[in-house]
């Protein structure tokens, strides 16, 4: 790449091939496939998100983020299944116009991220596309056999629990559009970076294992995915908008303009852990959320009903009304904003 015009195979040895070095089966990215060797006492669990510009991110996203971003969304993921990353596989598909400049960012940003979360790229594919820039990434991790946490794995009276902050990823995709007028900077700043740069729960998900029931990460929307969640459990939900943790950037925002709650509730872009777990283990997860650093907040409970209906009471009292509760890819009046 260096020199002429960056071609496939530069691409491959330059920005990705290094990403490689520490895991021998990758074959430093000269073979047809990596091979994994199994490791008994273990499940590997696996998962795979996309990101299209223009639908995940924004075109003009700085390109080292975009690929750390890729690489959150997927850990988030895993987080969720209590499980611990490992291996990384890859497909892009690169404009055809791509230039170097952006090409080496977008490879200094997955480094950063592999370097941070411990984690080998094992292989992908690098393709050319006259559509926009399209990524492709499974991540691989681990978690003892039989423990990964489920959606399915909630139980009737559990409470439901989430981490972090909600909100933050679609307000931050307002405050970039230019819909949050009146905000301070500060806050805007801080949930653009929200948007851009989830933070996975890697350490919080393996310690919930053994704690927590049912598991999924928030991805589509807060009210949305609880009801993936109740669905695969055969129970119903009920939350209070209140007990939602906001940031303080999200709070101040709900501050200006309270019709934002159905952002919070439903806008998605979150990549916190949403799980369940019996009143007992209250304890053991305010001590588990001091040990982190980490937020967890009861924000309701499960019972038995309509399965998969998710019931939120409002600030005042009243049931919200959030619709479909999130993200949906094809119908999506949020679509084309
Ligand atoms: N094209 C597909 N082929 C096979 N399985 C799929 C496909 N699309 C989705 N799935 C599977 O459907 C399930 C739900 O996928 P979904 O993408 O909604 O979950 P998620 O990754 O947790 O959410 P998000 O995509 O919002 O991050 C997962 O088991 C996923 O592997
Ligand atoms: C530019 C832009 N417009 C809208 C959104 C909102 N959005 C798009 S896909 C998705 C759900 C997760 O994706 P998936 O289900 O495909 O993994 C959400 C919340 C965004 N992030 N960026
Ligand atoms: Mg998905
Ligand atoms: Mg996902
Ligand atoms: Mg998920």
């Amino acid at each position: 790449m260096s020199g002429g015009a960056p071609d496939e195979f530069g691409l491959i040895a330059e920005l990705f091939a290094p990403l490689a070095a520490g895991f021998p089966g990758a074959l430093g990215l000269t073979d047809d496939a990596a091979f994994i060797p199994a490791e008994p006492g273990y499940d590997t669990v696996a998962t795979m998100d996309s990101m299209v510009a223009g639908v995940h991110f924004l075109p003009d996203d700085p390109p080292d983020l975009v690929a750390r971003k890729l690489i959150r969304v997927n850990l988030s993921d895993l987080a969720a299944k209590g499980a611990e990353p490992r291996l990384l596989l890859l497909s892009a598909a690169f404009p055809v116009g791509v230039g170097q400049d952006w090409l080496r960012a977008f490879g200094a940003g997955l480094a950063e991220d592999v370097r941070e979360f411990a984690v080998h790229l094992i292989g992908g594919d690098t393709v050319s596309t006259p559509g926009p820039l399209t990524l492709t990434l499974t991540a691989l991790g681990r978690v003892a056999a039989g423990r990964g946490l489920k959606r399915s794995g909630a139980r009737a009276g559990d409470t439901i629990w989430v981490s972090g902050g909600i909100g933050d990823g679609a307000l931050g995709l307002k405050a970039i559009r230019g819909q949050l007028p009146g905000l301070a900077a500060a806050h805007l700043e801080f949930l653009a970076g929200r948007y851009r740069l989830p933070q996975p729960r890697v350490g919080l998900g393996p310690r919930l294992v053994g704690l927590a029931h049912g598991a999924m990460d928030v991805s589509d929307g807060l009210v949305q995915d609880l009801g993936h969640l109740c669905r695969a459990s055969g129970l119903a939900a009920r939350i209070a908008a209140a007990r939602v943790p906001l940031s303080p950037a999200a709070a101040a925002a709900l501050g200006h303009d309270q019709s934002l709650l159905a952002s919070v509730l439903a806008g998605g872009d979150d990549y916190e852990v949403l799980f369940t777990a019996p009143p007992g283990a209250e304890e053991s997860l305010t001590r588990l959320s001091a040990e982190l650093g980490v937020a967890l907040t009861a924000i309701g409970s499960v019972a038995p009903g309509e399965t998969g209906k998710v019931a939120v009471t409002g600030p005042d009292g009243r049931d919200v009304d959030v619709g479909q509760g999130g993200w949906r890819h094809f119908g999506d009046p949020q679509q084309g904003e």
